[in-house]
């Protein structure tokens, strides 16, 4: 079966012609096999100014399917400007984003923002919930804007909150829940439409050491079992021994 049929797609996605080498099987049965997302050579400057602040120098990464990934650098090193890349809200000025074998760099906004409604969830520090929605309808709002049919959303909006521990607690609304809790409901939220990369900026940054594990233990089990790949940033070293592989950035470029 299709790749992105087996993760509820209709839609067969554009792939680019030197994706190729990374198709498997036969006319009905083609899969991608590649890297699901890869950054090569990519800088990135920001006019400030009459000057050009150069932020990232020349960045390669490969994330692979079913990977969690972690960027670990000092404040200012570059890791959100890599991550707004990453998910295509921004572009580089030099390099290349390749994602499920597509040049999202080459994209305009709209066929970026076409693909991030379809297959990126975002999770950021401060959990971006709906304060009046309860956590099930928080997620359910996130499968409306992805245009997930209608007949899916009550089973998917429950089992994702079930995926995250959440499940006796749906009907809460963010401000009787916990931190560690908002920041789950989040994760379910930025799951449900079922994307197949997960991008965290901090996702751990406001919680306490106990919360931080929680968070980082559904982490692990939604890319066990739901196929999906995360890439984080944290300053958070005593979490970083979850990682598949740990980044660390230090003024625009990775160190080894
Ligand atoms: N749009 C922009 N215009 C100008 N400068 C920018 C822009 N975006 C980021 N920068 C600069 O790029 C540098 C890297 O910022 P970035 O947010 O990527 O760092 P970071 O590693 O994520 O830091 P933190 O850990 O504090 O979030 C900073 O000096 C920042 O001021």
């Amino acid at each position: 079966m299709l790749a992105w049929m087996q993760r509820g797609r209709t839609k067969e996605p554009d792939i680019a012609p030197n994706a190729e080498e990374n198709m498997r099987g036969s006319a009905d049965t083609v899969e991608y096999t590649g890297p699901l997302l890869s950054v090569r050579g990519v800088e990135r400057s920001f006019d400030v100014g009459h000057q050009k602040l150069k932020v990232l120098k020349g960045i390669d990464l490969t994330l692979y399917p079913k990977q969690l990934v972690m960027l670990k650098g000092r404040s200012g090193s570059g890791k959100t400007t890599l991550m707004n890349l990453m998910g295509g809200l921004d572009v580089p000025t030099k390099g290349e984003i390749i994602f499920r074998g597509q040049p999202l760099h080459e994209w305009d906004d709209n066929r970026r923002t076409a693909i991030r409604r379809k297959d990126i969830g975002f999770i950021f520090q401060a959990y971006a919930l709906m304060p009046l929605l309860s956590a099930y309808e928080n997620v359910e709002l996130s499968m409306r804007m992805a245009d997930v049919p209608r007949s899916e959303w009550k089973a998917r909006a429950t089992a994702c909150l079930d995926m995250v521990g959440l499940a006796k607690r749906m009907h809460h609304r963010p401000f009787e829940m916990s931190g560690g809790e908002q920041q789950r409901v989040a994760i379910a939220k930025a799951i449900a439409h079922r994307p197949s990369l997960i991008l965290a900026d901090e996702p751990t940054a406001e919680l306490d050491s106990q919360m931080a594990a929680q968070v980082m233990a559904v982490f692990r089990e939604i890319v066990a079992k739901e196929n999906i790949s995360i890439c984080m940033t944290t300053h958070d070293t005593t979490i970083m021994e979850v990682a598949d592989h740990v980044y660390e950035m230090v003024d625009g470029v990775f160190v080894v």
